[in-house]
């Protein structure tokens, strides 16, 4: 798809509520499916709605341990004496005729006998010799679950884009589907670049640092239920970085990479994306996480995070979800946003949306207060992993007092 919008045709920074839909219109949704065991699922999105084919539940059932009965055979009497005529347990209907005056011993679960209409719980009940006593329930139909009452066989249960988590693993189970449609798992190819860069588990020399990143977004894409290609560090030569775009385009939906997209010198991968693709280098009004890449390589979208290690993972987080999501062809979730108290003084200068790192928690009146992680550097990694929200702070507004009211973010999707 050719990349209609330049946005840094523009002069200035681009908001992020701008730049999202921008990138957005760019990426279409993976149309691949595959079957999987449902006990595979967890994580995948669905390739196709499901119905059930069964009412829900499928039968009348009891919702208690008791006795089950005909509410009628009471009279409108407070209690009632009844014969036992047998018993009914989960997986053991009971079988025989009903005569007048009789109930059945019931357990929660069990198929209530056709001839009996309510239960009631064995605690409002007394064994009398070979009688129950029945105190009298609300009601007809006390404690009884009533087939289909959840849903109606043929009615839509899940549908496509849903992403399967625990409760839809059951859910699919109830319905008694053993396999089903998913969506194939986009793939992201990913690398670092920067000749300071040293994987873990190699000695630094002056200048050096460790790669990080790479890790960090490992983390992120594993959480974003991707499949995922490490490419490593590419060192900043352009027949190197060249080879490593072309070896991941060739498989993958998406193109990660982190560093180099500022102003910097090393600029080799604006040349290599110009001559095999297309590239777009973005100013974003956000903080951490101004400079940002997009742009497409052969078949593959590309994003170029920025390198410092704050702002990749708030980039990764702000941009590169939703285009994930719409890959999957999940539905964009607005996050939960809070309000709280701050328990730090913050400082701010107007001109960027920040995501400042804070610990949200409550009080000992209960109220929601957060503070800030501590020094907020993009490159200080340690503010993330301290952090369960950010703080959101609108561009234009300045430092603000403990005590003032501030938007949080919990984390969420990948972040969490
Ligand atoms: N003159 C300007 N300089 C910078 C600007 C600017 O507007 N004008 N923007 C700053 C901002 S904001 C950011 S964010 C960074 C982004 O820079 P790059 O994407 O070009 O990234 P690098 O220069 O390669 O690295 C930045 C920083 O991060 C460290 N880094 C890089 N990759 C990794 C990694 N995989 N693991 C750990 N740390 C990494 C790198 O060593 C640098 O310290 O640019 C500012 N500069
Ligand atoms: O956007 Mo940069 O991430 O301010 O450091």
């Amino acid at each position: 798809m050719p990349m209609t919008l330049d946005p840094c045709a523009k002069p200035g920074l681009i908001h992020p509520d701008e730049a999202i839909p921008l990138l957005l219109s760019q990426v279409s949704a993976i149309d691949d499916s595959e079957m999987v065991r449902l006990a595979e699922a967890l994580d995948r999105v669905l390739a196709e709605d499901l119905a059930s084919g069964l009412d829900l539940p499928p039968f009348d059932n009891s919702a208690m341990d008791g006795y089950a009965f005909r509410f009628d055979e009471l009279n409108g009497q407070e209690s009632g004496s009844f014969k036992l005529a047998g018993q009914a347990f989960a997986g053991h209907p009971f079988k025989g005729e009903l005569p007048p005056g009789h109930c059945v011993r019931i357990m929660t679960g069990a198929p209530v006998p056709a001839a009996c209409d309510t239960v009631q719980m064995q605690e409002q009940t007394q064994v009398q010799d070979d009688a129950i006593l029945i105190q009298a329930p609300k009601g007809k139909g006390a404690n009884v679950r009533r087939r289909g009452e959840e849903l109606k066989a043929g009615t839509r249960v899940l549908t496509a884009g849903t992403r399967i988590r625990a409760a839809e693993l059951g859910v699919i189970a109830t319905i008694g589907i053993s396999q089903l449609r998913v969506v194939r798992r986009p793939i992201v190819a990913f690398f670092s670049t920067g000749d300071e860069l040293r994987p873990v588990g190699s000695e630094l020399a002056p200048g050096q640092i460790y790669d990080s990143n790479r890790y960090s977004i490992l983390g992120l894409l594993q959480k974003a239920g991707v499949e995922w290609l490490d490419l490593g560090v590419i060192p900043d030569d352009p027949e190197a970085l060249r080879q490593a775009f072309r070896t991941a385009a060739a498989k993958a939906d998406m193109v990660l990479t982190s560093g180099g997209v500022s102003v910097g010198e090393a600029d080799y991968t604006k040349q290599i994306l110009e001559q095999e693709g297309q590239i777009h280098f973005w100013k974003l009004a956000i903080k951490p996480g101004k400079p940002f890449a997009f742009g497409r390589i052969g078949k593959a979208l590309f994003c170029g995070l920025p390198g410092n290690p704050v702002s990749s993972m708030v980039t990764f987080h702000k941009l590169v979800w939703p285009m994930l999501l719409k890959l999957q062809g999940q539905a964009q979730s607005q996050p939960l946003m809070l309000t709280a108290a701050l328990s730090t003084a913050v400082r701010k200068q107007p001109g960027r949306v920040e995501y400042q790192r804070g610990i949200l928690s409550r009080n000992a009146e209960g109220a929601l207060e957060v503070a800030l992680t501590g020094s907020q550097g993009s490159g200080m990694l340690t503010s993330m992993s301290l952090a369960n929200c950010f703080i959101l702070l609108d561009q234009y507004q300045g430092d603000l007092q403990v005590g003032e009211t501030v938007m949080v973010e919990p984390f969420h999707g990948a972040l969490a």
